[in-house]
């Protein structure tokens, strides 16, 4: 089993071929018009070829709540390996996003307390969850806010696997990943605002720190015979 330490929110050649310099093996492209990290569909689908030409990354498209023509357009044009739903997409909008598209779905679930974690598991279409920490009340967008949740929270031995996120940065994505120690469905963790030194710009020295950090972590996990970001 890998261990997948995804970069998102990139939005330029030089940022994208740092992060892939650094051994990011996922990386993400926000298509969100209230977010500082948007990119229209046109720039995405230049920086995922550019990722698929190295061979060493998945790429990944975030929208929230699109509808069926963003999703086509997002399958047909960009074609990332894996589209990530990060707003109120319900159970069976997941469903029927997966039944009509040859695509990877990553489902984010906003987490507060344990009955989001409930909530998560209704999402059987998906192939990968996403745990964030729930928006604050005067946030403009559902991810990308900077904010960590209770991390136990992602201890339920009942999860599928799934990607940690929200609020993680290089000085904390270690004890994140060690307090998890326990919990086999880990399957990676997720940055955005962690590794960026205004919204929207990221900071190559943080996004090389945090893939170091978190690959030295995941390399004490019990399951990880070979960890790579
Ligand atoms: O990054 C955004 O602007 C964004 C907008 C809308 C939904 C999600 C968004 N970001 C994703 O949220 C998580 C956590 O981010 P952070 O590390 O706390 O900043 C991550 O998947 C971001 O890509």
């Amino acid at each position: 089993m890998t261990f997948l330490v995804k970069i998102c929110g990139l939005r330029d050649v030089a940022t994208l071929d740092a992060a892939l310099a650094a051994g990011a093996g996922m990386v993400g492209f926000v298509h969100f018009a209230r977010s500082p990290r948007h990119l229209e569909l046109a720039d995405a689908a230049r920086l995922v070829a550019r990722a698929r030409a190295r061979g060493q990354a998945q790429s990944v498209v975030l929208a929230v709540d699109p509808d069926d023509a963003t999703v086509a357009r997002i399958v047909e044009e960009v074609k990332p390996d894996w589209l990530q739903l990060h707003g109120a997409e319900t159970p069976e909008r997941v469903a029927a996003i997966q039944a009509a598209h040859d695509v990877g779905l990553i489902k984010a679930i906003g987490v507060a307390g344990p009955e989001d974690v409930t909530r998560a598991l209704t999402y059987d279409a998906a192939d990968l969850l996403l745990l964030d920490a729930r928006p604050p009340r005067d946030a403009t967008r559902p991810g990308g806010n900077g904010v960590a949740f209770d991390w136990a929270l992602a201890g339920d031995g009942r999860l599928p696997p799934f990607l940690l996120s929200g609020g993680l940065h290089p000085d904390n994505v270690a004890d994140a990943i060690a307090g998890l120690a326990g919990q086999a469905s880990l399957a990676g963790v997720d940055v955005s605002s962690g590794v960026e030194n205004a919204p929207g710009v990221k900071d190559t020295a943080l996004v090389g720190a945090f893939i170091r950090a978190a690959v030295g972590a995941a390399c004490q996990r019990p399951s990880m015979k070979e960890p790579v970001a």
